[in-house]
């Protein structure tokens, strides 16, 4: 990094306005020189990483404010620490390099390594893989737990300037329905950025910004996914791993990016998707819990799994408890982010200001994942008409939509779904709120999805990784997932 001219400044206004929410200070730069001796304030080496692609093509213009206001507060960027994704995939390949060229010999290879990442959570999903999925691992015999995590991840701090369609981590960092975050605000693609730039400027003055939130340097939650062979594979997500509804739906919502360009291409494919079921089981392991409805909390989920049908599992391994869910499923993901869009609300637990929130401490360093699945069989009149024939099996699908939507109301409501519970006599089984719950939330370690493949029919086999599809196969493969990260070994982001 080396101070540069100053670079175009697209709206002055926007600057100014940028520059009133942080603490006067004449140079940052300066300040952090002075500063150098403490690590939370050694002189932070800038790299970038734009999409020019990703959702309404803002990341350039981003990319203007945010050099700008880095370059009025004393932190230019060179244009060679600039990288630009050319086609799909190229996140990967810049998050490699960038690995390679801060594990080098000589003064790149400590100190602080500050990332902009200005796109999507694809773009986000592409960098860390390459940046942090290091060694070629092993899938087979020793399973995902062969995999290395590059070692330097600790010292990479993120800045996210979201310029995707979604951009779930950011609005998952930064809730819209936050004071601290109105949506609309000039600000609001910023607060990482601004949260960067407060973290090393003069202690700020009583007067000035003392209602801006304290910034935060937050280790990324993540997980390792093995898929299985013909084509085994590791991949780190950031934001979900999922199957059923959700994955079938992105799998469509792709084909309408052209003519919806928007999130509502989302709806449209939730709608051609709804009435299918997802034949499978999940097992979850590691510590583990359930939410139940009834206390507003988590309980232990050994020994009291409730599947509508296949086998249950509720024994201890060691390391926790292991359970079984059997399906049909409607509903599945394995989330580490409280949301896939900023207003639909999947995993309510996983927001990091809620009280049931993954907490280093009292989680005991384990990282985590929320389990969110909706099992129609646990609805007793579907059941019982899913028991007839063909045609009641059909009726049965069609007659469940409705508490699909009502849970997918619930998601857009803040995370209400989670409390939603059948009334009397309703539920399959009838034990107490937690086994009325619709929609269940379970968080542990590690998850397995095992679906029953099906040859004619891609989307019984379809997962998606972080808005990425790929094929489980024919052949009774596998998808494991298990949460790494959240650690102080972790990548880490400005919040
Ligand atoms: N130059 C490029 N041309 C075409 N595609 C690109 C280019 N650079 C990156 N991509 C691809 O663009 C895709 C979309 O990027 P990204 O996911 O960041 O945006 P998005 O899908 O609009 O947002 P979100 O994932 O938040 O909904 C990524 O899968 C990436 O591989």
């Amino acid at each position: 990094m080396a101070a540069v001219s100053k670079p175009d400044v697209g709206d002055d206004a926007l600057l100014s306005k940028l520059l009133s929410l942080l603490p006067p200070t004449s140079s940052l730069a300066d300040t952090a020189r002075s500063t150098s001796s403490s690590p939370a304030h050694s002189h932070p080496r800038l790299s970038v990483v734009l999409n020019p692609h990703a959702g309404a093509r803002q990341a350039e213009a981003s990319w203007r404010t945010a050099a700008a206001l880095l370059h009025a507060r004393g932190l230019s960027v060179d244009e060679e620490a600039v990288s630009r994704t050319e086609r799909a995939g190229d996140g990967e390949r810049i998050g490699r390099e960038l690995r390679q060229r801060w594990s080098g010999d000589g003064e790149r290879a400590q100190g602080r390594e500050v990332l902009v990442v200005l796109g999507g959570d694809g773009t986000v999903h592409e960098v860390l893989n390459g940046l942090l999925l290091v060694g070629s691992g092993g899938i087979g015999g020793g399973g995902e737990d062969d995999d290395t995590l590059w070692e330097g991840a600790g010292r990479v701090e993120v800045i996210l300037v979201p310029a995707g369609t979604a951009n779930a981590l950011y609005h998952h960092l930064f809730p819209p329905e936050s004071p601290s975050y109105p949506p609309d605000a000039p600000a609001a693609p910023f607060h990482s950025l601004l949260s960067f730039l407060r973290s090393i400027s003069s202690p700020p003055s009583p007067s000035s910004t003392s209602s801006s939130p304290v910034p935060t340097l937050l280790p990324l939650p993540l997980a390792l996914n093995a898929l299985p062979s013909p084509c085994p594979r590791r991949t780190l997500t950031t934001v979900v791993s999922s199957a059923a509804l959700h994955a079938a739906l992105l799998h469509d919502a792709e084909e309408l990016r052209a003519t919806h360009p928007g999130v509502e291409r989302f709806k449209i494919a939730a709608r051609q998707n709804v009435d299918r079921w997802w034949e499978g089981e999940v097992r979850l392991s590691g510590r583990l819990r359930r939410y139940d409805p009834a206390t507003r909390a988590w309980v232990p989920a050994a020994g009291s799994p409730r599947a509508s049908s296949g086998a249950v599992d509720g024994a201890t391994d060691g390391d926790g408890a292991r359970t079984v869910i059997g399906g049909p499923f409607a509903y599945l993901v394995a989330a580490l982010v409280s949301r896939f869009e900023p207003s639909f609300v999947v995993a309510p637990f996983r927001s990091p200001s809620h009280p049931l929130a993954p907490h280093p401490e009292r989680d005991g360093g384990r990282p985590s994942i929320d389990v969110v699945a909706i099992r129609p069989l646990r609805h007793a009149p579907t059941a019982a008409l899913a028991r007839g024939s063909e045609e009641d099996r059909r009726r049965a699908r069609e007659g469940f939509v409705e508490r699909v939507w009502s849970v997918t109301g619930g998601m857009y409501d803040g995370g209400s779904h989670v409390d939603e519970v059948y009334g009397e006599g309703e539920a399959a089984e009838e034990e107490g709120a937690e086994g009325r719950a619709v929609c269940e939330v379970w968080r542990a370690e590690r998850v397995e999805w095992v679906p029953v493949a099906k040859d004619d029919d891609l989307k019984s086999r379809l997962v998606c990784l972080d808005g990425v599809l790929h094929d489980l196969g024919a052949s009774g493969g596998s998808l494991r997932v298990r949460a790494v990260g959240g650690g102080l070994s972790s990548v880490r982001v400005w919040t």
